[in-house]
């Protein structure tokens, strides 16, 4: 099938604000909710382990937004900007009335029937899944603020993944436990506040065709992170190919060097 893209590349005059949101929106159609791992969880076809996986392996991302989150505020000497972000922060840690994203991601883990130090030990996540976060947060703490907040654009599509969980998964999955829901319902406002933020960033800064061509080449990337870490889970969950499947059954690979044993 043929794809028409709206880019700015042909042009010597940039977009209108409308036509680069139009642009950026069009690249929704490379959002891992179109991933065949996606399509059979949306469909009912992953079995208890293969849930589980996916859990456990997007776990490594939920741990990893606040990180680079911290990062890009590190980079931002915009004030003003800063205090917008910041939320993304306290969404994801915490704070007096709100659990936090990883708090209810943890609960998500045991309402699949992973307990939470399966979880917060990183023992399932791949090294394809782990090199792929690795990318996006490591992009993040290197890029300039604005070319950060672009990236993390793809939320623009997340609400339609999360909605599209709450919608299938009761019926397919009954033994959920209803526990397990919070934290796609409470992504769904949080989404919706941080893209109306980082489009406003994004149609702001990208004012000529080598910057719009730029920020839908970072969405490019962020969305290649995405499909990549599915991809990792369909080789080791539904290809039963895990790495090292050739030599043992055992998950030799390392757990992540970055954390130090202190
Ligand atoms: O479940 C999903 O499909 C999905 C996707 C994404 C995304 O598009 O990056 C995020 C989230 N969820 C999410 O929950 C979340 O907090 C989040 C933060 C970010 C980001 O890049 O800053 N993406 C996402």
């Amino acid at each position: 099938m043929a794809l028409t893209a709206i880019t700015p590349c042909a042009s010597t005059t940039p977009l209108s604000r409308e036509a680069f949101r139009e642009a950026l929106m069009s690249k929704g159609q490379y959002y891992h909710l179109n991933h065949p791992f996606q399509q059979a969880m949306a469909n009912g076809e992953l079995t208890r382990e293969q849930l589980q996986g996916w859990v456990a392996n997007r776990f490594y991302y939920q741990l990893m937004i606040p990180q680079k989150d911290a990062a890009l505020l590190a980079n931002c000497p915009d004030a003003a900007t800063r205090r917008r972000w910041v939320q993304r922060l306290l969404d994801h840690d915490g704070h007096a009335e709100d659990e936090g994203g990883i708090e209810a991601w943890l609960a998500l883990g045991e309402a699949v029937g992973l307990p939470r130090h399966t979880l917060l030990s990183q023992e399932r996540v791949l090294p394809g899944v782990r090199f792929a976060v690795d990318a996006y947060r490591h992009f993040v703490a290197r890029a300039p603020w604005q070319e950060a907040a672009i990236s993390s654009l793809t939320e623009l599509f997340a609400p339609l993944a999360h909605q599209n969980r709450l919608d299938t998964w009761p019926q397919h999955y009954p033994w959920i436990n209803e526990q397990g829901y919070r934290y796609f319902r409470k992504r769904l406002s949080e989404a919706r506040r941080d893209v109306e933020h980082g489009l406003e960033i994004a149609l702001g800064v990208c004012t000529t065709v080598a910057l719009q061509q730029r920020a839908l080449d970072i969405l490019q990337f962020k969305l290649d992170v995405l499909w990549s870490m599915l991809d990792a889970m369909t080789m080791a969950y539904q290809l039963d190919r895990p790495p090292y499947h050739t030599v043992t059954r055992e998950a030799v690979y390392h757990r992540g060097l970055e954390h130090s044993h202190y």
